[in-house]
């Protein structure tokens, strides 16, 4: 894969051109396996250190012509947070803070952000890039980084990748280009080229569904960012292959779009971009791997143009030593020049070095400002600062050239890879979202059991026992006040008229007051501490309203995100349905489709063998007419040698004169019948040609994508053929065609040749060959009887042909009869049916098992055809063809009651006499139904009637009395 894949991007990198590995697949697949960012103990497994390896080699190959550096970083997206696997001072080690074992980022240290630049430049504001310059160094980075990763066990991989981690290596490198004039000294910045490029090799956390991994919880949480992450890939493969979502820019559904907008810039930028799609082979994980393929498939598809990441100066400086080796070039070619145009070279030569020397003067300030700003920057320890570790050179990126072009094309996805990736977009979807409410439900949960503590409280009823409490306080103090009061007036009057009584009262009132000074200062303090207590309610009161405020917004969440993901399988429900409704369609077509094919096959075969036999019929009378013209050429020389002999024979002379006149006449008949053939067949060949010009109109309409004009004869029949049933009814039509084309040459060749004769022979004179009147009046008398013989026969078959039709009149007239009476029965039946069915479930419900029996011999009534017992009336069948001789009789009583053959009236006889008639026409009727095209749907039941009626004749003529009787 190394070799295939990856080296050719290593090769680029020296070209000046980026480069982008991604590693995609299922979880446990072997993303990271494969990539090698599990790079652990020196292990040489993985396309990163085989990266490293070919790059260091190719820089020592190359160490003689460029000076190189080299700088990685090693970032890791985890849930919403960009964290840097090479700054060890962020990176705390944690065992089982968050379920992963890695490292976490120190608190306060501001996490990594992606940031665009005015130009488009992605960048990652804060990030580590340690410059390294052995393989060595490189290989501690990736080992260093692999183990801050963040790891964690799900039921599908052990050490599965919480996260997208990405690798990226830059390398810079300084070309020294020959000196532009050998012997002169220039600034050695005009002799040097230099090129940037960056490698990034990724390796994507699994996509995995969450039943299937087992996690719960945390993993939950990380499931749905993941997904998330491979949603925003998704996003970026199909805006990247459609043109206008790449000018509009790409849609990233979720705050989450940092993994966005970092593989925008790597897939759609000016990156060489290699994806790896890694699969499972075990069976159970079939689904994934198929959508894990269709997914790289489209990823396939992308194609970008890179370009070669050049400084702007260098590419100018570059231009200007071109025209300048192309200036030297042309002065050496000349040789001599004049002293003018040397004048006029070094002139330019001059101008351009000092227009060098300003670009060169303008690229070191430039430099030196974006070194001093970079400083600056780092300094205050912004974390707006792009990049940490570089040398002067490295601001010129910014100025980098930016504006790549994605290519055009993207060639179209079918329309199955459209739905998987739609279902599979779906399904991403839908197990985010159902994270998501597992999240909101297990918080709302939380929210609610911390609700509860506050709901355990009456907090109206606490509200008044407090209130109460302080009233009480209240009145105990006024009381104790008051007391205080009386104590002090009666000690102040004491004092007034003091004696040793008076005193001792004093004392006693004294203490008395102390206590209940004492007293009142008690009660101030619960009265205080009471409020106190009322104020911490107040405060607990407004924290169990914040609480209710956050569950209530919990909840409106939860119906939203209950809502969007109605929507969303609404959505897709409606989208599955309308592509099933299209999928069903399509088969209709197709099977409609098959059906025209072969209904056409059918019209075709028929039609060729239709043609074919006229063909052959014209064929023949063809042959006939070539034969009797060379019959006649050979008889005109046996006239000629007869005439010699003229009047030696009268008798044979006679004969060959009739012979001769039998001649003619059969070849003007057969003259006359190869005329008709071939003017039938050019009608044919003219509808064959007509249809295929038709056809073949349609077909260049259809090739350029046009509709055929509408209203205008058989087109629209023509355009609503499949293209195949088109190209094969053209092709039977050309072949019809070519067929009667042949049979027309052919017959037009002959009839030529029989009027080139024809005139001939009449110029000659038809007669001539009668040389006395006894010749000319025998044959006439031949002529004449031979005409007379001819309209008589002619007569006859105009007598046949009317006696014919009469017959077919009689026929259909009957046949409509019997299709008349068909239909009766059949409805009789129906009807007869219903009645039993209804009867069978009375005889159920009733349970009665001689019902059924009594519904038939009532059934058997006056409808019943025959006298049969109940239960063979259930097997009557319709109709005479299948009927015994007593139906066919019973079919002719219209009245169908069961009247004996003895019984038959006169109007009943009379279709019975028609029998003599029927015995005519069923020695014919096979012949005329062919002669007639007879179109009749079912003639083989006429033929059995015919059979039956017979039948039914000879059974009644042995009662020849009875008939007589009736008559
Ligand atoms: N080609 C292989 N040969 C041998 N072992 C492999 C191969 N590919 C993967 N493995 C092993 O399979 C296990 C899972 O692989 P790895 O962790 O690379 O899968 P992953 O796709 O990165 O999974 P996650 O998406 O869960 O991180 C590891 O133990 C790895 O060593």
């Amino acid at each position: 894969m190394f070799e295939e894949c990856v080296a050719p991007l290593v090769e680029g990198l020296f070209q000046g051109y980026n480069a982008t590995v991604l590693a995609y697949g299922q979880t446990g697949s072997g993303k990271t396996y494969t990539m090698g960012t599990g790079f652990k103990d020196g292990s040489q497994t993985g396309l990163i250190p085989q990266v490293m390896n070919s790059l260091f080699s190719k820089m020592e190959a190359l160490k003689q012509q460029r000076e190189f550096q080299l700088h990685v970083s090693f970032i890791e997206i985890l849930k919403e947070e960009v964290r840097d696997l090479l700054d060890l001072t962020s990176l705390g080690k944690s065992e089982n803070g968050n379920g992963h074992t890695g490292k976490v980022p120190v608190p306060g240290k501001p996490p990594i952000q992606i940031r665009e630049s005015s130009n488009g430049v992605i960048t990652l504001a804060g990030s580590t890039e340690v410059s390294v310059s052995s393989l060595k160094e490189m290989v501690a980075c990736l080992e260093q980084g692999s183990l801050s990763r963040a790891t964690g066990s799900t039921n599908m991989n052990n050490q599965s990748s919480r996260s997208h981690a990405i690798f990226t290596i830059t390398l810079e490198q300084m070309r020294r280009l020959n000196p532009l004039f050998p012997g002169e000294s220039s600034p050695e910045s005009l002799n040097e080229e230099y090129l940037c490029a960056k490698l990034h090799l990724v390796d994507l956390a699994g996509s995995e569904r969450a039943k299937r991994t087992g996690s719960d919880g945390l993993r939950f949480k990380e499931g749905v960012h993941i997904n998330r992450g491979l949603l925003a890939l998704g996003n970026v493969i199909s805006a990247l292959g459609d043109e206008k979502k790449r000018k509009e820019g790409v849609h990233v559904p979720y705050r989450d779009s940092k993994l966005t907008r970092l593989l925008q810039d790597s897939l759609g930028g000016n990156s060489r971009t290699v994806m790896i799609a890694c699969i499972s082979p075990a069976d159970i994980n079939a689904e994934e791997t198929l959508n894990t393929l269709k997914y790289a498939n489209r990823a396939r598809n992308i194609q970008n143009k890179p370009v070669v990441n050049r400084d702007p100066m260098s590419n100018e400086m570059l231009k200007m030593r071109q025209q300048l080796e192309y200036l030297q070039a042309e002065l050496c070619a000349r040789g001599g020049p004049s002293s003018n145009e040397v004048q006029a070279l070094k002139e330019r030569i001059a101008w351009l070095e000092a227009a060098n020397e300003d670009l060169c003067r303008e690229l070191h300030e430039f430099r030196s400002r974006c070194s001093v700003v970079e400083r600056c920057e780092t300094d205050s320890l912004d974390d707006t600062c792009s990049v940490k570790s570089d040398g002067l050179k490295r601001g010129l990126q910014s100025m980098e050239s930016y504006d790549f072009q994605m290519g055009e094309t993207m060639s179209s996805d079918s329309r199955d890879i459209d739905e998987v990736a739609k279902e599979w977009e779906h399904t991403l979807l839908q197990n985010s979202m159902d994270q998501e409410l597992h999240e909101l439900n297990k918080r709302l949960e939380e929210k609610e059991s911390e609700m509860k503590l506050f709901g355990g409280l009456d907090t109206v009823a606490l509200k008044q026992h407090f209130g109460k409490k302080i009233m009480e306080l209240e009145d105990e103090k006024r009381t104790v006040q008051q007391e205080r009061d009386r104590l002090l007036t009666e000690v102040e009057n004491l004092a007034a008229n003091s004696d040793g009584q008076t005193q001792k009262m004093h004392d006693i009132h004294a203490q008395k007051l102390k206590m209940l000074e004492n007293q009142i200062s008690d009660l101030k303090k619960k009265q205080e501490n009471q409020v106190q207590l009322l104020k911490q309610k107040q405060k607990s009161d407004e924290a169990a309203k914040r609480l209710q405020e956050e569950i209530q917004s919990i909840k409106a969440q939860k119906v939203q995100l209950q809502h969007r993901m109605k929507q969303e399988a609404e959505q897709f429900r409606q989208w599955k349905a309308s592509r099933e409704k299209e999928l069903l369609q399509l088969r209709k077509e197709g099977r409609r489709n098959e059906y025209e094919r072969h209904k056409l096959q059918a019209l075709n075969q028929r039609q060729k063998m239709v043609l074919q036999r006229k063909t052959e019929e014209a064929a023949m009378a063809t042959k006939r007419l070539k034969e009797l013209l060379e019959a006649r050429k050979s008889s005109a020389r046996d006239n000629s040698v007869m005439g010699n002999v003229n009047g030696t024979n009268g008798q044979t002379n006679e004969k060959s004169l009739q012979r001769w006149l039998d001649h003619e006449l059969e070849v003007m008949v057969n003259v006359h019948e190869v005329r008709f053939e071939y003017e039938k067949q050019s009608q044919v060949r003219a509808a064959l040609a007509e249809e295929l010009s038709l056809l073949k109109q349609v077909d260049e309409f259809a090739s350029k994508g046009l509709s055929p004009p509408r209203g205008k004869n058989g087109f629209a029949r023509a355009s609503s053929m499949s293209p195949n049933a088109r190209m094969a009814r053209i092709s039977s039509l050309e072949s019809m065609r070519s067929i009667s084309s042949n049979s027309i040459v052919a017959m037009a060749s002959q009839l030529s040749e029989a009027e080139e004769r024809e005139r001939a022979f009449t110029s000659r004179g038809r007669w001539n060959q009668l040389r006395s009147m006894g010749d000319a009046k025998n044959l006439l008398q031949y002529m004449f009887s031979s005409l007379a013989d001819t309209r008589c026969q002619l007569w006859e078959r105009d007598m046949e042909i009317n006696e014919m039709k009469d017959q077919l009149k009689e026929l259909v007239g009957l046949l409509r009869q019997s299709e008349l009476r068909r239909k009766e029965v059949e409805k009789e039946l129906k009807s007869r049916e219903q009645a039993i069915a209804i009867a069978l479930a009375t005889s159920a419900s009733a349970n009665s098992p001689n019902s059924l029996k009594d519904f038939s011999d009532e059934a058997s009534g006056p409808l019943s055809p025959i006298s049969l017992p109940a239960q063979k009336q259930l097997k009557y069948t319709p109709g005479i063809v299948n009927g015994s001789i007593r139906e066919s009789a019973a079919f002719i009583d219209q009245t169908r009651k069961m009247v004996p053959m003895g019984q038959l009236s006169m109007r009943k006889l009379a279709v019975v006499g028609q029998a003599g008639k029927l015995w005519r026409w069923k020695r014919s009727h096979h012949q005329w139904l062919l002669q007639f095209k007879w179109k009749w749907q079912k003639p083989w039941r006429l033929s059995e009637w015919i059979r039956h009626s017979d039948e039914t004749i000879m059974r009644a003529r042995p009662r020849p009395q009875a008939l007589q009787d009736m008559m």
